[in-house]
């Protein structure tokens, strides 16, 4: 079995309709993956045994989400030198703010890539977890030239009345 690269991490279940969006572009990319729930307040000693093991485990990148206080992405970076994608899920009360803000602002030593707030931003954890494993695999490369090029080719060059 293909070894796998990425973790994608979530603080709950419910915010799995988001961080699909991630895994469905690594599935499209033939990217293996695991997906875990992990959560810095509700479960601290397994985001402690997923951080503590990543590198030996061979995951090359952690697409982490959480909304509202956002700690999963930022705690795990400080557990593990594997580099974290955080992707602050939305929130009903504050719009994904409170999830931007807790993960975006993390101090000088352990950075977290922030992504953009709700489905964009997991879509694009998983493209930016592509583009890195990307460096050391030429086909994998070469798959996602592919989708970026078909991408552009899907836009259209006028609008049209809706
Ligand atoms: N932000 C965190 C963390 C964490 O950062 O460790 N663990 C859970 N949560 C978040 O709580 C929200 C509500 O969770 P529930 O829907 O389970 O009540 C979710 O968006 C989750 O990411």
């Amino acid at each position: 079995m293909a070894q796998i690269t990425v973790g994608i991490i979530m603080g709950s279940q419910s915010d799995w309709t988001t961080m699909k969006e991630a895994a469905d572009i690594l599935d499209t990319l033939s990217i293996p993956y695991e997906k875990k729930i992990v959560s810095a307040h509700r479960t601290p000693d397994r985001l402690w045994d997923y951080g503590k093991t990543a590198v030996d485990r061979g995951l090359k990148v952690i697409i982490a989400g959480a909304g509202g206080a956002a700690h999963l992405p930022g705690m795990m970076a400080s557990k593990t030198r594997v580099p974290v994608l955080g992707v602050p899920v939305q929130t009903r009360a504050l719009s994904g703010v409170d999830s931007l803000y807790s993960i975006v602002q993390m101090p000088k030593g352990f950075p977290v890539g922030t992504m953009a707030i709700g489905a964009a931003g997991a879509a694009n954890a998983g493209l930016m977890a592509a583009a890195i494993l990307a460096n050391n695999d030429p086909d994998l490369a070469a798959r996602l030239d592919k989708w970026r090029t078909d991408l552009s080719a899907s836009i259209a060059d006028e609008p049209v009345d809706e």
